[in-house]
């Protein structure tokens, strides 16, 4: 027998994340695979709407893109109240700007409907935990995305762990940044959306980028007990979309220490204001006292305590080692699927019952909690404690 197909509202899925992560990459992909498989071996199909206000983008996306993707039109329309409405939505994704999603994502709620967005679920934690509280009081599933669990590079540091590679781990060091183009630079427009670097936009690398470190540290190595921040705005002026220059109000770098509960030290710089030079956008080394391993968003690399040269430090010399050699890179053992569409199909699995889904707006909230602290810890120039220590349960 057939099952019935989810009906899933689409909304953001103009923007970047919605139509390259989200539309393209999860939602067509999985109906190009004939849905998502069920634990009983069934499929489960889906079918989006996509809402928005421009008809003319969502068009482009619904037409044109889902026919080169899929081979057919699927549905679009910008009355959002009118989704909101429909009882035949079952999910409500939102991909939209941070500002707009507290109050969609209420909404859809009190309509009985499941609820999925992504991150942060807001920009302040008592709106993130009035959320996860609506989203409690209604009983609706509800998620939020939490990609970086996915990616190939942290699925192997996480398999590193489980397996005691690391014996004792003593500390986690993140890289996390690139540059992003001021749009001075003649032919270089910028790469990211200019409400990205206006706080009052919702902007900000504290708030884009400690809701994700939350949700990794705490997976990878536990809670967080406290947070020391220095946050910065190193460019003051950007070129907007429309050429025109605006003053950044936001902070585009973050340095943090975090320690956790468990004595490990993690600390994370994210810049968009750094030129890389290592593996990948994101690294995280781990030390241990058997090995330690350097993570990128797909590989991963490690050197055992026995393969640990000794350096000894006399700048009078060329370095005689070069300090790449005696590292491994892991192989790839399995299908790395794309991070979003794995947690989409989840949360699919979740929505008719199929799955567990621990990635829930309350879970969300402790990232935007952490994001907060982080935020008071530069303004107050000092640590702050977690409360209850930060962690990614329902
Ligand atoms: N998980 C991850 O790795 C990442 C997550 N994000 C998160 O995804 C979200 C979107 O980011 P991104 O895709 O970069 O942003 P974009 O600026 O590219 O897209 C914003 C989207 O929001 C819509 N939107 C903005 N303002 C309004 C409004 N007033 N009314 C209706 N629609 C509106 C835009 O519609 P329109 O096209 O009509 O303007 C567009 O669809 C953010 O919350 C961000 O934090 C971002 C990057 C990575
Ligand atoms: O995960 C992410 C990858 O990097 C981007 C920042 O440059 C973030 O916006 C995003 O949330």
């Amino acid at each position: 027998m057939n099952l019935e197909p989810l009906k899933i509202a689409m909304h953001g899925v103009t923007g970047r994340m919605g139509t390259n992560q989200h539309l393209i990459r999860s939602i067509l992909a999985i109906i190009r695979q004939g849905g998502v498989q069920l634990s009983s071996g069934q499929w489960q199909p889906i079918e989006p709407i996509l809402v928005g206000r421009n008809a003319e983008k969502l068009k482009r996306l619904a037409v044109t893109v889902a026919t080169e993707e899929i081979g057919r039109s699927i549905e679009w329309t910008t009355d959002l109240d009118a989704v909101l409405e429909d009882q035949s939505v079952d999910i409500f994704f939102d991909a939209s700007s941070t500002q707009m999603r507290p109050e969609l994502l209420r909404k859809a709620m009190q309509q009985g409907k499941s609820v999925y967005c992504e991150k942060p679920i807001a920009i302040d934690p008592d709106t993130a935990a009035q959320l996860a509280e609506v989203a409690h009081q209604t009983g609706v599933k509800n998620g939020a995305v939490q990609d970086k669990l996915w990616l190939p590079g942290i699925r192997k540091l996480r398999m590193l762990r489980d397996q005691g590679f690391f014996g004792k781990m003593l500390s986690v060091r993140g890289e996390f940044g690139y540059w992003v183009f001021t749009g001075h630079d003649g032919d270089q427009p910028a790469q990211r959306p200019s409400w990205n670097y206006r706080s009052e936009d919702g902007g900000g690398m504290m708030i884009d980028m400690f809701c994700h470190w939350e949700y990794l540290i705490n997976d990878l190595f536990g809670p967080v007990e406290r947070v020391l921040a220095h946050a910065t705005t190193e460019v003051p002026e950007r070129i907007d979309e429309s050429g025109a220059a605006y003053r950044c109000t936001a902070d585009d770098a973050a340095y943090a220490i975090f320690a956790l509960q468990s004595g490990v030290t993690c600390q994370f710089n994210s810049s968009w204001t750094t030129r890389v030079r290592r593996d990948d956008l994101l690294t995280i080394q781990v030390d241990g006292t058997e090995g330690s391993a350097v993570a990128g968003l797909r590989e991963c690399w490690i050197q055992g305590a026995s393969v640990t040269p000794m350096p000894t430090w006399n700048p009078d010399v060329p370095q005689p080692i070069n300090f790449y050699d005696n590292w491994q890179q892991m192989p790839n053992t399995t299908e790395y699927d794309n991070a979003f569409k794995v947690q989409w199909e989840l949360f699919i699995r979740h929505c008719v019952g199929d799955a567990e889904f621990p990635w829930t707006l309350a879970s969300a909230a402790a990232g935007v909690r952490l994001a907060e602290a982080g935020a008071r810890s530069a303004n107050e120039q000092k640590w702050i404690s977690i409360e209850g220590g930060s962690s990614n349960v329902k």
